[in-house]
């Protein structure tokens, strides 16, 4: 346990328009009243942290080993860190869990699940419409790889559950796990 007693690490990871941001826009709002909080988000992450990055596998690996770092250094001072990020391979999930256990820090993985013809059908950004039409190589679900968690902590389906029964279900993780107190002064 760190000293400040409740820093984390929850994990959002999925396809394009899985709901990753959407889920973590709620948890920030549910968590804010009690604890401190930051999201980091892909395409946020991408426009300051991990600029110039591509989505080779090479590049999407080093944007996961970075949002990986700044999350345990700030979850080890206390902060209650989301991360929204597509992450598509297990082995870079794998990395990231075990730099927060060696923090000994607690990490906590979601998987946003929804199949695929129903993220085509939602299409939020216009992106699979462009994939499909060959105009994005290496796009995550269509012609790049998504490798599914074998083992989350939580498992939404955004296709099928509303997004309130996720929140709760991942809150009732953190809960479980003793993370929802306040922060001890
Ligand atoms: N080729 C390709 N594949 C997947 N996604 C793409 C691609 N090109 C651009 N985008 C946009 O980038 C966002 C994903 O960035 P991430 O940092 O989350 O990706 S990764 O974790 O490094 O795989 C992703 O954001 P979300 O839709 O919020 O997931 C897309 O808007
Ligand atoms: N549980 C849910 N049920 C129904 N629709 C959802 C759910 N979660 C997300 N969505 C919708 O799906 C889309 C997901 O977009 P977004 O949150 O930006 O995904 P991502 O960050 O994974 O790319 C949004 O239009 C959102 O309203």
């Amino acid at each position: 346990m760190n000293r400040q007693g409740s820093g984390f690490i929850l994990w959002l990871t999925g396809m394009s328009g899985a709901g990753k941001s959407t889920l973590s826009r709620a948890l920030r709002s549910r968590l804010e009243p009690l604890r401190p909080v930051e999201v980091m988000d892909g395409d946020e992450v991408r426009t300051w942290l991990t600029r110039g990055l591509g989505f080779s596998r090479e590049d999407r690996e080093e944007n996961v080993r970075r949002i990986g770092h700044v999350a345990r250094l700030l979850a080890r001072h206390g902060v209650g860190v989301i991360v929204a990020a597509i992450s598509p391979y297990q082995s870079s999930r794998a990395e990231v869990r075990q730099l927060a256990a060696d923090a000994g820090l607690a990490f906590v993985e979601v998987y946003i699940e929804a199949p695929l013809e129903a993220l085509i059908a939602r299409d939020v950004k216009g992106l699979y419409k462009k994939a499909l039409a060959g105009e994005l190589p290496h796009f995550t679900g269509v012609s790049d790889p998504y490798e599914a968690p074998e083992a989350p902590e939580v498992t939404v389906r955004s296709s099928s559950e509303p997004l309130e029964a996720g929140l709760e279900r991942v809150l009732a993780a953190l809960q479980t796990r003793g993370l929802l107190a306040p922060r001890a002064a």
